[in-house]
């Protein structure tokens, strides 16, 4: 049941022009969410293409249309943690390579791994954390829960068994070494994807930033390539309002859904994930203020070309205050009316 766009793109043999999507694609205002899903494909495609990586690693275009055709597929359709999100991730990261000299402070085989763990990081998330996971003794967390970060492990195994799929293998014609560095580049990155991760060495991220980042430092490449898998997971933030508004609705759709289920399974659930306690422009500024503000600030201090994009959070959080602000005035006018009564 090949979709018809999947199979023109699988018969195509050329790769369509980045131009045929808008001149803005390399902007960092442009929302990724403007492309139809019909075109996702291509742009992927496109997208390599453009970053030089189908000439680079001498991957096959059929190899290479099969591979994102079961990327795109391994996703499930949760509010949030879906195909679209993965398609904007690794769009975040073209955006990256295009505004800050094609990524030169990165090798290419570092380049080349962050790109597909975006469009690889959140494969087959069923829309529940990791803290759900362990609580409901899901099967994943039987798999997984000793090491820590369940779903980075199964979003990793399920890119493993893309590459190990007949014809699917994008890293085929790299040399034996090149392979087995790539394949762990892709899963230390994925792992990175764990928040409680990044959270664990956001210390050393702000110091490599004060030090100034040193391309001769292989720790600093490591570091850099989790804040920057970090800034595509979250560059829903760095667009505009209207958008952002739209992701934090998707996200809390996402969330208090997990919370009915935590409580139908007699789970204690967290404020965040409670739809009757929640207070969603509370939490987004928390958010702002502990991850993402301080994450993207880091990036605006090592790379300066990249300065716009902290501007656009900065203005996404007075947006939260405002909305936080009305939200309770509305909240004290009612209660000295009627309503107080009820
Ligand atoms: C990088 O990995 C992830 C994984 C899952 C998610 Cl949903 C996100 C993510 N992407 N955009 C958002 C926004 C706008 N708000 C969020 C509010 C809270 C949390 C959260 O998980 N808080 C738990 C605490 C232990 C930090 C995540 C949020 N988030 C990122
Ligand atoms: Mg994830
Ligand atoms: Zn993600």
């Amino acid at each position: 049941e090949v979709g018809d766009d999947e199979s023109k793109i699988l018969l195509s043999s050329e790769i369509p022009s980045i131009k045929q999507f808008s001149p803005r694609m390399s902007n960092f205002t442009y929302s990724p969410r403007s492309i139809p899903d019909s075109d996702t494909l291509k742009a992927c495609m496109c997208m390599f293409d453009d970053m030089n990586m189908i000439n680079r690693w001498r991957i096959n275009r059929r190899t290479l249309a099969k591979f994102c055709m079961l990327v795109k597929r391994g996703y499930r359709d949760p509010p949030y943690h879906n195909w679209y999100h993965a398609f904007t991730v690794g769009h975040f990261c073209y955006l990256l390579y295009k505004n800050m000299d094609s990524l030169k402070v990165l090798t290419e085989i570092e380049v080349f791994a962050l790109f597909v763990a975006c469009l690889c990081h959140d494969l087959d998330h069923r829309g529940t954390n990791n803290s759900f996971q362990v609580h409901s003794q899901s099967v994943l967390a039987a798999l997984y829960s000793s090491e820590g970060s369940v779903m980075e492990r199964h979003h990793f195994a399920q890119a493993m068994c893309i590459v190990n799929t007949e014809g699917c293998n994008i890293f085929e014609n790299l040399n034996r070494d090149e392979y087995q560095k790539a394949l762990d580049l892709v899963q230390d990155i994925i792992l990175a994807t764990d928040l409680a991760h990044h959270l664990r060495i956001h210390k050393d991220l702000e110091k490599m930033a004060r030090d100034g980042y040193n391309v001769d430092d292989p720790e600093h490449h490591k570091l850099l390539l989790c804040m920057l898998m970090t800034c595509c997971d979250l560059s829903d933030q760095t667009k505009n309002w209207s958008w952002t508004k739209k992701i934090a609705e998707l996200i809390y759709h996402e969330f208090f859904s997990q919370g009915d289920l935590e409580k139908a399974m007699g789970l204690e659930t967290p404020e965040m994930f409670d739809r009757e306690k929640a207070c969603i422009p509370e939490l987004q500024i928390g958010f702002l203020d502990h991850i993402a503000l301080p994450l993207y600030r880091v990036l605006g201090q090592t790379f300066p070309q990249t300065k716009t994009v902290v501007d656009a959070v900065e203005t996404n959080r007075v947006m939260w205050t405002k909305l936080r602000d009305e939200t309770k005035q509305r909240r004290l006018s009612s209660t000295n009316s009627l309503d107080f009564f009820h």
